[in-house]
């Protein structure tokens, strides 16, 4: 006997048992990653091709069994190319999770020194640019590396104060417009060019502003921070997800909780760091 569960002529056993899981969970992981995208109706596309190709095969109609033969072969560097950002992401939380990863935290890749990021400055700033309509976009780094982004602006490698932050987003000054990137406990750019989102499911009452703020959110673990020139209302955007109309003490507890959490994070602050000496 092959295995616990004998359906006649199929032999059901242990390992199909776990072969079946383990793709039931990729599936599920697939979906998480994609729900929400406009990959999802892509992937959704492709997979009834491959029903329906399966099926034209089951049938013996060889002329079409062919055609979408053809078609199915060039699937898979078709769905590289059009799911780019999803296995980026996807990526990026596999190598987080992954030993290596928490080694590199826990040991040399983690500055003994590092110092959570105080949030007060970023706060007040924040708080005063909503009283006066003044719109802020700035991006936290953690584990993920933002030189590309950082390189779109102006490098700045200045020190954190609520008065610079209040300088750069001032509507008058050159360098308000785009985003400004912190890392490494220092504000090191201004002026950047984000990834816009191109999830449909986002609010049409969101400008490009919080557009941006959503797509650097889908395709790195970098934290950011909104405020509105329309309604003055201060969000924050992780993973995708939008926080909005933030009170002044509920942007300071999640601050707190998702950046404190990741101090000292590696990746970013260290190669923006060593970019910025050069
Ligand atoms: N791709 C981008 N990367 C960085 N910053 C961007 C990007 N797109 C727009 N912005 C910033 O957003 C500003 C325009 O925002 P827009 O008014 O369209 O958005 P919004 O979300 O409606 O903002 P608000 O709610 O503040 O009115 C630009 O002046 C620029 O500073």
């Amino acid at each position: 006997m092959t295995g616990p569960f004998p359906i006649n002529f199929l032999h059901f056993g242990w390992i199909d048992a776990a072969d079946v899981l383990l793709v039931t969970v990729l599936l599920y992981q697939l979906y998480k990653l994609l729900r929400g995208s406009v990959a999802l109706n892509v992937a959704l596309g492709l997979l009834s091709f491959y029903v329906l190709y399966l099926l034209v095969k089951a049938t013996g109609m060889e002329l079409l069994t062919k055609i979408l033969g053809q078609f199915m072969s060039v699937g898979v560097l078709a769905s590289i190319i059009l799911f780019q950002q999803e296995i980026r992401r996807f990526l990026l939380n596999v190598g987080k999770a992954t030993a290596l990863e928490r080694m590199r935290g826990w040991s040399w890749g983690r500055p003994a020194e590092a110092t959570p990021l105080a949030v007060g400055p970023f706060v007040e700033a924040a708080k005063s640019l909503s009283n006066k309509y003044t719109g802020a976009l700035i991006c936290f780094a953690q584990a993920s590396d933002l030189t590309s982004f950082a390189e779109s602006g102006d490098r700045l490698d200045a020190e954190i104060s609520k008065r610079l932050l209040l300088s750069i987003f001032n509507k008058t000054s050159p360098l308000h417009d785009g985003a400004v990137i912190i890392a490494g406990g220092r504000i090191q750019a201004a002026r950047c060019i984000l990834p816009v989102s191109e999830n449909p499911d986002v609010p049409a009452s969101l400008g490009l502003r919080h557009r941006a703020a959503i797509g650097l959110s889908e395709i790195t673990d970098a934290v950011v921070l909104v405020v509105s020139e329309e309604t003055g209302a201060m969000s924050l955007v992780h993973h995708g997800e939008v926080y909005r109309n933030l009170a002044t003490a509920e942007l300071r507890t999640r601050l707190n909780e998702w950046l404190l959490s990741s101090a000292g994070s590696p990746a970013a602050s260290a190669s923006l760091k060593s970019e910025a000496a050069a």
